[in-house]
């Protein structure tokens, strides 16, 4: 349960030299009815942990491809209390570890205690909260570590060297190294110096270190993790399962395998 479960998993997967697959979805994007089957297609794949992203209004750190499917879900009626029904209802039939991508908001609007809660009694191991900074974080630290459940840091590539020190040092499950300046979303290349940034977060950081925003290729995923433990893909995978290709996403996914 919880980080633990999430501590397990990287472990398996780097134990037999392989790296880590996070994909994420947005949880209801194509209805919520199949959110089931999505998350058994990526578990089936050979995806170390799922990112499952809540739909919110207001999505400042999403760029076009993960604002239209948010924008999909929503319009779909899909709610926070309704995925955590749906992932409590399903949790015997998933091995796979979940994290949220959420905005502080609809916790806030949920209730930040209750939250946590319901999010360890429907299988959720781990929070990201993009929009709560270091200085703000004791706003929901104390419950999620009340329930176990991994509150996962991004670290910026714009931070100084002290603030990466200190975020690398308190993630927990795994740090999220933002590879760009920007917005989520699929991109072509990126800057030179990455390999040399990746290593030295690693070298502050406990736990693994995964490299994302603009992963989109099999050899995006082979260069970037000569230099981390693993990548999340967001905007890439959100457009090819909503045009149902899921061979595609296989592939992708193979291509952390050594
Ligand atoms: O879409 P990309 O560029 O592959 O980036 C991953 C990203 O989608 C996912 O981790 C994510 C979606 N929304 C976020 C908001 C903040 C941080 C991370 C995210």
């Amino acid at each position: 349960m919880g980080k633990q479960k999430l501590d397990q998993a990287f472990k398996q997967v780097l134990d037999r030299g392989d790296k880590a697959f996070v994909p994420y979805i947005m949880a209801g994007d194509g209805g919520l009815d199949k959110l089931e089957e999505q998350l058994a297609l990526l578990e089936e794949s050979g995806a170390t942990v799922v990112e499952l992203g809540i739909a919110f209004s207001d999505p400042v750190a999403d760029g076009p491809t993960i604002q239209e499917a948010g924008i999909r879900a929503l319009k779909d009626g899909v709610t926070l209390t309704g995925v955590l029904e749906l992932l409590k209802k399903t949790k015997a039939s998933r091995n796979i570890p979940i994290v949220f991508m959420t905005y502080i908001n609809p916790i806030f609007n949920y209730g930040v205690e209750r939250f946590a809660k319901d999010c360890a009694e429907a299988g959720v191991d781990g929070l990201i909260i993009p929009d709560v900074p270091l200085e703000e974080e004791e706003l929901v630290s104390p419950y999620l570590k009340q329930y176990e459940i991994a509150l996962i840091r991004l670290a910026a590539l714009t931070s100084t060297k002290e603030r990466l020190t200190e975020i690398a040092k308190r993630t927990e499950g795994f740090l999220y190294a933002v590879t760009v300046t920007g917005t989520t979303g699929a991109r072509a290349t990126f800057k030179d110096d990455l390999g040399a940034h990746l290593e030295s977060l690693q070298k502050n950081c406990d736990v693994p270190v995964l490299a994302g925003f603009g992963v989109s290729t099999p050899e995006h995923v082979k260069s970037l993790t000569q230099h981390c433990d693993g990548v999340v893909v967001g905007s890439r995978i959100v457009d090819l399962l909503h045009k149902g290709e899921t061979e595609e996403i296989r592939t992708l996914i193979a291509s952390a395998k050594a």
